[in-house]
């Protein structure tokens, strides 16, 4: 039993490593290398309750190789309340032989009355016939700095965490390896709004995600993350998700890469909820492109549209699009007569006739008051003709009802075909223009081509009524 104080430079230590014949260390090197790295021995003799201290454990501590008692119980006093219940309940699991050594971390008070975090391994090294524990030797580390590293750690990463946790939308670190194994290994608490799920669902395995995004994306989001990765360049991107509570909503990412040492690329960024941006945008977009009161495309909408078409006949010989202008006859007698509500009425009435008249690709639109154009790709002036004779039979057989009174309709139309030579689409549209003056000088409710005549002026030919 311990009848000496362990040296910092004796047994245990330099026994066991004589063991090994080839790997001899000198004993003062041991002596060194513990004091150094603040750790001092131990040496308890579990059945009379005497323990003993090396110089460097005593030191640890503030205390004087002669200072100190060699008795247990004065040692228990010297643990923080807060953690001799570990620290008993530790060392008894080893004494019961539940563990193979006895590891703790707690606090123990110095000299000076203040107190070290210290880390104390040991062992039992004899134990009497019936198993119980006589003799146990061990080492206490003074970890105090590494602690309040820890505990440092910890306050910034809480901090980063709740600071993260309040914004609204998800912060993210994406890790993608060179198999393309995707994993988030940090997400904050927003993930499970932008995609109701949870950081956990996709710290190693990112697949959940790519089953939230709606697949009319889902490449389009794959190939912007592949485009990032090669090139390093920053991630950003405007995608769909499908969301089992939310239903269908916009996101709008944005990240930067950096490459890591193993060969994968870590995005740090930001996913936040772009749905009320979007529904704005398409409500702004529709404010700038649809006529409010017969849902056509205005007049700035139809130009840019048929401007488009005019450039593709224009970029292929044997494309070909016919142009309509067509005006509702009498229509300020109708307001005159009837009131202006009722007028509008009959506006957004024909539109719905023109538009049930047009195929997909068709382009429509309102370009004036009581004026309305299209534009037909692939058709000939006389598959434009048929088509203003449909509208026209439409019009006849389906009058306004304003009660029991039926208000009857005519439409003029004017007709011409993009030529690749114009200038642009308008240029099209005034000679539709053209035919349609036509078409009201000779009586109204009738369909005119456009003709040019031999003198320059315009002209028609082709009528239908
Ligand atoms: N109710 C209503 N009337 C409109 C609207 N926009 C224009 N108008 C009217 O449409 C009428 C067009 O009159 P005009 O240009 O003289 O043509 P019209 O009376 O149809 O005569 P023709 O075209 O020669 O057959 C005017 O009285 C305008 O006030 C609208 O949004 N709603």
């Amino acid at each position: 039993m311990p009848k000496t104080e362990p040296q910092d430079d004796a047994t245990p230590a330099s026994s066991s490593l004589e063991c090994d014949t080839r790997f001899h260390i000198d004993p003062e090197l041991v002596t060194v290398a513990l004091t150094g790295s603040g750790t001092g021995l131990w040496d308890r003799d579990v059945v009379t309750g005497e323990i003993r201290y090396s110089p460097a454990w005593k030191a640890m501590l503030g205390y004087a190789p002669h200072e100190l008692s060699n008795r247990i119980e004065d040692a228990y006093v010297r643990v923080h309340p807060d953690d001799l219940a570990h620290v008993r309940a530790t060392m008894q699991a080893h004494f019961e032989s539940k563990t193979d050594s006895y590891v703790v971390e707690h606090r123990i008070r110095c000299k000076d009355g203040s107190y070290k975090w210290i880390c104390s391994r040991g062992k039992v090294i004899s134990r009497g016939s019936d198993g119980r524990a006589q003799r146990m030797i061990g080492t206490s580390t003074d970890i105090t700095a590494l602690r309040e590293t820890a505990t440092n750690l910890q306050h910034t990463i809480d901090l980063i965490t709740n600071l993260t946790n309040e914004v609204p939308g998800l912060v993210f670190q994406y890790r993608r390896s060179v198999d393309g194994h995707g994993s988030v290994p940090y997400a904050s608490d927003g993930i499970r709004d932008i995609y109701e799920l949870a950081p956990e669902d996709v710290a190693r395995n990112a697949d959940a995600i790519e089953a939230r995004i709606d697949p009319r994306d889902l490449d389009v989001f794959r190939q912007s993350l592949l485009d990032s990765a090669a090139h390093l360049t920053p991630w950003h991107l405007e995608y769909r998700v499908n969301l089992p509570r939310q239903g269908s909503c916009w996101r709008q990412g944005d990240a930067r890469p950096q490459r890591m040492p193993d060969g994968s690329t870590l995005w740090h960024g930001f996913i936040s909820d772009a749905t009320e941006h979007k529904r704005i945008e398409a409500e702004l977009h529709e404010l700038a492109t649809v006529d409010h009161l017969t849902q056509l495309s205005n007049r700035r909408h139809f130009t840019a549209q048929s401007e488009a078409e005019f450039t593709r006949i224009r970029h292929a010989p044997n494309e070909i699009a016919a142009m309509l202008m067509l005006d509702l006859d009498h229509f300020k007698l109708l307001n005159d007569r009837w009131g202006h509500a009722l007028g509008d009425l009959a506006l957004s009435h024909f539109a719905r006739l023109l538009r049930a008249e047009a195929r997909t690709g068709d382009l429509i639109g309102r370009i004036g008051g009581e004026e309305f154009a299209a534009v037909l790709p692939g058709a000939s002036i006389e598959d434009a003709v048929t088509f203003a004779r449909r509208i026209q039979q439409r019009v006849e057989a389906s009058p306004l009802m304003s009660g029991e009174t039926r208000i009857a309709l005519t439409v003029s139309i004017g007709i011409d075909r993009m030529r690749p030579t114009d200038a642009g689409a308008t240029q099209a549209l005034s000679r539709c223009d053209k035919a349609l003056y036509v078409a009201k000088e000779r009586g109204r409710n009738r369909i005119e081509t456009y003709e040019e005549s031999p003198a320059g002026e315009a002209n028609g030919r082709s009528s239908c009524k």
